[in-house]
């Protein structure tokens, strides 16, 4: 069971952002995809999530082709994501940010929760007991009722999280997860990480920072002007004489 990538291209115009890119991301490991700025990450991302349209290749999670699908089916392929760019309703609660991520499961119609019938209150009580369970273990049960917008950076990275995970996927693409954070909440991050990854879930993760990604990946791909240069080991990988001369000059060196 595994997100595969297969020859996945894009072009912008002149420009070659991905260039027959092969990914695998098994279920129950966490995938580094890493590169220098501008090498082709998150347009890989967003081919994923249906927000960029492919211009060649194919997109499958487990035996279901979404090279094509719109967004709501590819969430209900069971794949979520994290924005590099926080994207969270400021105004809102925690909480509030939390239940949107749980539409995927919503059974019950807009109208008759406005109208509050037993079922969906039902499952409003459902959901926010899961939210709870997710606030709980990302350590952030007091924060609850606390407006989004006014949190810490690594704070809000959480909620994000929080929220792609209220979807129960099978698959996250965690885009710059600690961008922002110190050591020791990114260390508290990596345990979580592990945890959601033992618990089943694939995780790719894109990272700049290169002692993250080699303490939680076993596989990593890099990625150079849109293309794979190398992939395997993060050793192995981060000795490669190609990983190195596209690193070499850069800030992430
Ligand atoms: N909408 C777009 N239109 C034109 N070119 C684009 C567009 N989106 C991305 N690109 C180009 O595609 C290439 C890859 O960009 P992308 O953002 O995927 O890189 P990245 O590896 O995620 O970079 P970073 O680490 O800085 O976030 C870059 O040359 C970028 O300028």
């Amino acid at each position: 069971m595994a997100l595969i990538l297969d020859n996945l291209s894009k072009r912008f115009g002149g420009v070659v952002a991905s260039e027959n890119v092969n990914i695998t991301v098994p279920k129950g490991k966490i995938t580094g995809l890493i590169g220098p700025n501008g090498a082709g990450k998150t347009t890989i991302v967003n081919m994923i999530t249906g927000m960029l349209a492919v211009s060649g290749g194919t997109i499958r999670v487990d035996d279901t082709d979404i090279t094509r699908a719109p967004a709501d089916q590819i969430c209900r392929a069971g794949l979520a994501r994290t924005f590099q760019n926080i994207r969270i309703l400021p105004e809102n609660s925690v909480l509030d940010n939390i239940l949107i991520g749980f539409h995927r499961h919503e059974r019950c119609s807009t109208l008759s929760a406005l109208l509050g019938l037993p079922a969906s209150r039902r499952e409003t009580a459902a959901m926010r007991a899961r939210a709870e369970a997710l606030l709980e273990r990302f350590g952030m049960r007091h924060l609850a009722e606390y407006p989004a917008g006014g949190l810490s950076y690594g704070h809000q990275r959480r909620v994000e999280m929080m929220r792609a995970l209220a979807s129960e996927p099978e698959y996250i693409l965690l885009d710059e997860p600690i961008a922002g954070m110190n050591d020791v909440e990114s260390d508290a991050l990596a345990v979580l990480f592990r945890d959601l990854a033992d618990s089943g879930i694939g995780i790719l993760l894109i990272e700049h920072n290169l002692r993250f990604v080699t303490r939680l990946c076993q596989h990593i791909y890099v990625l150079d002007g849109g293309r794979l240069i190398a992939e395997g080991a993060p050793e192995a990988v981060l000795s490669d004489p190609a990983v190195l001369t596209a690193y070499v000059g850069g800030e992430h060196a």
